[in-house]
């Protein structure tokens, strides 16, 4: 059987594929195999290994007749048509919980950066503009027992909120259900979004992308929040009108907002959103701790090679 895998990967990691399969694996780590040469060679796979950057849509699954599996080094999908594969017969497989703790560090440390002007500070030094200790020189917003409002209070949601316990924040969640867990063990309370929007200091987003949150945060919300409030998006751009955020932290309308991701992939450098002072911008690299990556692409080939040999896969998408 055939295994196709989109970036380069370590070799103790696809051991095991190679050992069993025809593995094609392309050769840059950073680079996307061309699109061209992935439609090419998925014609005869049995199995794919990808990631968040790969449109697997309807043009990709219809050249390929003999896939099974489709393995994801990343717990969002949002890249693949499920539908499509699933009509198809062809199992997905995703890496949800190896990569909570890691992308949980770094929406904090987003929220931290913004709310703090840390990046903002670097720049100032590097462009000599540091003239003296001033009385308000560089203020931010402090985080120290200000409130947080969590929109989607799952694995990573959850994971967020316990780092905020620790700087005795007060939580504040928006979730499709109720989570008992953040509750009773950090007393979050949940809200109705406008609610949330309203009330918090901090407000994170941590849904997934899907049609129901497509955009869910634009104009209509940025006008609830606070003048003060510092926004983070750690989920996918898509879920956000990034228009709307433009003009809002333009317009003062919000204080900050720390952003892992965009609604195109690799952000253009020209970007207006890249023009503000008040943004920070980090290349979607949320989940990007070296030990996490690794379980991450340990486990999508533990999916891969599951599939390929009738078991069942230790995550599959439903
Ligand atoms: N920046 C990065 O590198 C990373 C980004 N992510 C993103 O984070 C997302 C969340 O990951 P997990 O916490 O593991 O997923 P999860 O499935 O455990 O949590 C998502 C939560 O969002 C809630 N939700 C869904 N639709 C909603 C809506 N319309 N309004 C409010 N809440 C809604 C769900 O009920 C669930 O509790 C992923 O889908 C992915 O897009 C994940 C890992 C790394
Ligand atoms: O896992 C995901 O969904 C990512 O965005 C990358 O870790």
């Amino acid at each position: 059987m055939k295994v196709v895998i989109t970036r380069h990967l370590p070799n103790d990691v696809t051991k095991e594929l190679v050992d069993n399969f025809d593995v094609v694996m392309w050769g840059k780590e950073n680079e996307p195999i061309p699109r061209k040469q992935l439609l090419e060679e998925i014609k005869d796979a049995d199995g794919l290994f990808t990631n968040v950057a790969d449109q697997i849509d309807y043009e990709l699954l219809e050249r390929a007749p003999k896939l099974k599996v489709i393995s994801t080094m990343a717990v969002g999908y949002d890249n693949i048509d499920i539908n499509e594969a699933r009509n198809r017969g062809i199992m997905v497989g995703h890496t949800p919980g190896v990569l909570t703790e890691a992308t949980a560090d770094l929406t904090f440390a987003l929220l931290m950066a913004a709310g703090r002007r840390i990046v903002e500070g670097m720049d100032v030094i590097r462009q000599n503009e540091w003239n003296s200790w001033g009385p308000f020189f560089l203020t931010g917003q402090g985080i120290y027992r200000k409130s947080i409002g969590i929109i989607g209070m799952g694995r990573i949601g959850l994971s967020v909120a316990r780092r905020a316990k620790g700087f005795q924040m007060d939580i504040l969640y928006h979730n499709r259900s109720h989570n008992k867990e953040a509750e009773e063990e950090l007393n979050a309370t949940y809200c109705e979004l406008e609610e949330l929007l309203t009330k918090a200091d901090y407000i994170v987003l941590l849904a997934p992308s899907t049609k129901d949150t497509y955009k869910m945060i634009g104009k209509a919300e940025f006008v609830k929040m606070k003048q003060t409030a510092v926004f983070i998006n750690t989920s996918r751009g898509t879920n956000v009108d990034e228009e709307a955020l433009y003009h809002a932290l333009q317009s003062g309308e919000i204080f900050a907002a720390g952003l892992d991701v965009f609604d195109q992939e690799p952000i253009d450098s020209e970007h207006p959103l890249l023009k503000l002072r008040n943004v920070t911008a980090l290349p979607h690299i949320g989940s990007a701790s070296i030990e996490t990556r690794i379980e991450m692409a340990r486990l999508a080939c533990e999916n891969l090679l599951n599939g390929l040999k009738g078991q069942p896969l230790v995550h599959e998408v439903k």
